[in-house]
């Protein structure tokens, strides 16, 4: 008989995410993105880092202070890192699971290239100007939101 306890799709993705947020070298906040197909395939995968040729450890990381010494102008957010990753896929009809809900900037790039659903986990900028303007686009391009209900399982990993 099968096993009954396997992680559902929605679990399997999101902890893809979450994963690949580990990778992220940002201080503040760690951000993963699994973009799927229909077919539950995986398509790419971004986080939140430095563009290729800027150091992680030469590039700043502050949040404030003079602009061109923060993060903020330079960083390559883990959504555009994903559609960029994924230059050989069609992403039409495609779900993204993101770790946080995706700035406005983001948005335009997820509706641009077809994506039709946002699953997302964290949403601690709600408030934000940036989060107002992105679901105002996302409900004008039809774009579905999905707010991801965490189960409790826990996933631990020996690595
Ligand atoms: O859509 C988004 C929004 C933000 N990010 C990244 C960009 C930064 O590295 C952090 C945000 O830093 P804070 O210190 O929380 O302001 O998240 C992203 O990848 N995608
Ligand atoms: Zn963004």
């Amino acid at each position: 008989m099968k096993r009954t306890d396997y992680i559902n799709w929605d679990e399997y993705f999101m902890g893809i995410a979450l994963l690949t947020a580990m990778r992220s070298k940002d201080p503040n906040s760690q951000v993963g993105a699994c973009i799927v197909s229909p077919e539950n395939k995986i398509l790419s995968l971004g986080y939140n880092g430095m563009p290729i040729g800027c150091s992680d450890d030469e590039m700043p990381w502050e949040r404030e202070g003079d602009p061109l010494d923060t993060k903020y102008m330079y960083v390559c957010h883990a959504e555009l890192n994903a559609i960029l990753n994924s230059a050989h896929n069609n992403l039409k009809g495609a779900r993204v699971y993101v770790t946080l809900f995706p700035c406005n900037e983001c948005t335009k790039a997820i509706i641009q290239s077809g994506i039709a659903e946002v699953v997302y986990y964290g949403d601690k900028y709600h408030d934000s100007d940036s989060s107002v303007a992105a679901r105002f686009m996302f409900k004008k391009a039809g774009v579905k939101l999905t707010a991801y209900t965490p189960t409790g399982r826990r996933a631990e990993l020996e690595l």
